[in-house]
C-alpha cells in the first residue's frame, strides 16, 4: 500500500484525477477499450468532475460503478446517477455508463444479470475505491450477510449483499475488483485516516479494504 498525503483536498482531487486520466490513457494505448470502475458516496465527486475535463478518447471508455444501491437509476441514492451527473454530464458524455441496477429484477436476479454484463467488460483497466470508517469498500461491508460469498475467489463478477442498515445492494465481487492492475483509494479526514491504520492490522474479512492492499495507492487529505 502506498500512501500519498496531500496538503489539502483540492490538491488531492487534482492529483488523483490526473493519475486516473494517465492510467486510462495508458490502458487505451494497449486495448481497444478501457474500463473504469468508480465508487459511490460523497468523497469522490470532486474527482469525478476534475476527471471529466481530461482530454481522453472517452468514446473508448466504459464506466461501471463498483457497487449499487438497489434503487432506480434516477433515484438520489443511485451510484449510476452520481457518476452520470458528475462525470458523464460534466465532460465525458461519449463514455459508456454500464449500470448494475435493473428495474424489473430483485437484487439476486439483478446481480446475476449484472454479472453477465460486467463479466464481459473485465478486466478492469482502472479502479477507484472509496472506504467507510468501518473499513468497507464498494459494498463489501464487514459482517454483512453475503460478504464471504462476495470475497470468494470464485465469486461471480457481481453479487447481492445487504448493507448494515438493511439496504439491499449489489457489488462487484473482490475477484472482479481485483482484475484491475492497481487500485486507487480516495479518503479524506482524520477518522478515515485512522481507519486505514486500523485496517493494516486486520484481515480482509474484518476490513475488506485489506483485500486490495498490495497494489493500493491511497490519496489522502485532512
Ligand atoms: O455505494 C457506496 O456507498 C460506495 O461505493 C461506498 O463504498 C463508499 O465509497 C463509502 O461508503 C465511502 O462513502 P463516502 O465517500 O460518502 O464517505
Amino acid at each position: 500500500m502506498k500512501l500519498i498525503e496531500h496538503p489539502d483536498r483540492e490538491a488531492l482531487t487534482l492529483a488523483l484525477a490526473q493519475d486516473i486520466a494517465d492510467a486510462l490513457g495508458m490502458a487505451l494505448n494497449t486495448r481497444d477499450r478501457a474500463v473504469l470502475c468508480l465508487p459511490g458516496g460523497s468523497t469522490p465527486v470532486p474527482a469525478f468532475k476534475a476527471l471529466a475535463a481530461a482530454r481522453l478518447d472517452w468514446a473508448r471508455v466504459s464506466v461501471v460503478p463498483g457497487d449499487e444501491r438497489w434503487v432506480p437509476a434516477d433515484h438520489p441514492r443511485s451510484n449510476a446517477r452520481l457518476i452520470r451527473r458528475n462525470l458523464i454530464d460534466e465532460g465525458a458524455s461519449a463514455a459508456e455508463l454500464v449500470g448494475l441496477h435493473h428495474d424489473m429484477l430483485d437484487p439476486v436476479e439483478g446481480a446475476a444479470a449484472a454479472a453477465a454484463r460486467v463479466g464481459a467488460l473485465l478486466p478492469l483497466s482502472v479502479l477507484l475505491l472509496g472506504m467507510g470508517e468501518d473499513m468497507h469498500t464498494a459494498s463489501l461491508f464487514p459482517g454483512a450477510a453475503g460478504l464471504a460469498a462476495a470475497m470468494d475467489s470464485a465469486a461471480p463478477a457481481v453479487v447481492p449483499i445487504t448493507a448494515p442498515d438493511g439496504e439491499p445492494r449489489v457489488t462487484l465481487s473482490a475477484a472482479a475488483l481485483l482484475t484491475a492492475p492497481e487500485a486507487f483509494l480516495m479518503i479524506t479526514g482524520p477518522d478515515k485516516r485512522a481507519a486505514l491504520d486500523r485496517a493494516a492490522t486486520l484481515t480482509p474479512e474484518e476490513a475488506p479494504i485489506r483485500a486490495f492492499w498490495k497494489g493500493l495507492i491511497v490519496h489522502y487529505a485532512d
